[in-house]
């Protein structure tokens, strides 16, 4: 199985070093715009073949998309991350040009890919890629709630004292640092609701803190991050290459469901073989329905941005 990464940078390089020496992959292409870089990212990775034992072939290519023909799936981490201080919104004026490009490429050489999408504001590029691409539905999907569904059982590990694995949650909602939604309330420790050893307060804090998750890591890195953000690409695109079917909050277009219609946002969603396999209805309450309908309030607003990009 062959992956495409466009985007040498932080997050496509660590996605390719996780899937590499995961060996999720036999197969996976890097590709920049900057001279060389992503062919020393893949020679760089690959002299990690005998010391970490993988078998994964990694290439790079300096804008040459001939060499990414037939993939099976194409991420998509190409673009400007933020500096601190700055929302993933302020991103949307040079990325949405960079992102429809770079989609109209990867489909002339691998027209049937599966594409995951992760440049910011991801949820609008999600949708721009859907629009731009006019794919299916299934094959467009946005890498969100996978990375802030672990910052959500890091930051509740945390609070309990207890490892992440024995830790269930996910964040539903924009990718975005007031429209995140972690659902706190089915939230649980080895099955027994988080709440029976958490008061709400420090729930309240567990959730605040995932919300601006990735705005604490890029005040201390200087930039966004990348290690949980190119694993959890990985962990997505697993899923997909090798048909798990894993229940991953995803950004996808949605048409009626959770009461949102023409609009990518984060939901649980089962992923394999096909993209998006089934979106799954999990039943929120009163507060978390307001919650959702306000988040896609400010990502439909993001979305009228591209007007002029769709024209
Ligand atoms: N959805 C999510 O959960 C996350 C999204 N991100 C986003 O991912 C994007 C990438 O972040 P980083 O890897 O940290 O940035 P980076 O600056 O390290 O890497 C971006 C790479 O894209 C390349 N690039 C720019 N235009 C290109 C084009 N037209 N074709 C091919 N390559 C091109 C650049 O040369 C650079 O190497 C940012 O927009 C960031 O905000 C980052 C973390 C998590
Ligand atoms: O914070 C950012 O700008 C990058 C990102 O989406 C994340 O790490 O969640």
């Amino acid at each position: 199985m062959k992956v495409t990464i466009v985007g040498a940078g932080n997050v496509g390089a660590t996605c390719a070093d996780v899937i590499s020496y995961r060996g999720i992959a036999s197969e996976v292409v890097l590709l920049d715009i900057k001279e060389g870089f992503a062919e020393g990212k893949a020679m760089d990775i690959m002299q990690c073949a005998t010391t970490t034992g993988f078998n994964t072939r990694v290439s790079g290519s300096t804008n040459d998309y001939s060499k990414t023909a037939n993939s099976n799936v194409v991420v998509i981490t190409s673009g400007i991350p933020r500096k601190p201080g700055m929302t993933r919104e302020e991103l949307i004026g040079i990325n949405a040009g960079i992102v429809k490009s770079v989609a109209d490429n990867v489909l002339k050489y691998s027209p049937d890919a599966i594409i995951v999408v992760v440049s910011n504001p991801m949820d609008t590029m999600a949708y721009l890629t859907l629009k731009a691409t006019g794919l299916p539905k299934n094959r467009i999907i946005g890498m969100g709630g996978a990375l802030d569904s672990s910052r959500f059982k890091y930051y509740l590990s945390q609070a309990l004292n207890k490892p992440s694995n024995d830790v269930q949650g996910m964040v539903i909602g924009g990718h975005g640092d007031t429209t995140m939604i972690p659902l706190t309330r089915i939230a649980s420790y080895n099955g027994s609701p988080v709440s029976d050893f958490l008061s709400q307060e420090v729930l309240d804090k567990v959730a605040a803190d995932t919300m601006v998750g990735g705005a604490t890591l890029t005040g201390l890195l200087g930039t966004s991050a990348w290690y949980a953000p190119g694993a959890s690409v990985a962990y997505l695109v697993d899923s997909i290459l090798n048909d798990q079917r894993k229940m991953i909050a995803c950004s996808v277009y949605l048409e009626g469901e959770y009461g949102q219609s023409d609009i990518c946002m984060g939901v649980p969603c089962i992923i394999g073989k096909n993209g998006i396999e089934e979106i799954v209805n999990i039943n929120l309450d009163e507060k978390e329905k307001g919650l959702f309908a306000k988040s896609a309030d400010a990502v439909r607003s993001m979305n009228d941005a591209l007007k002029s990009v769709l024209a």
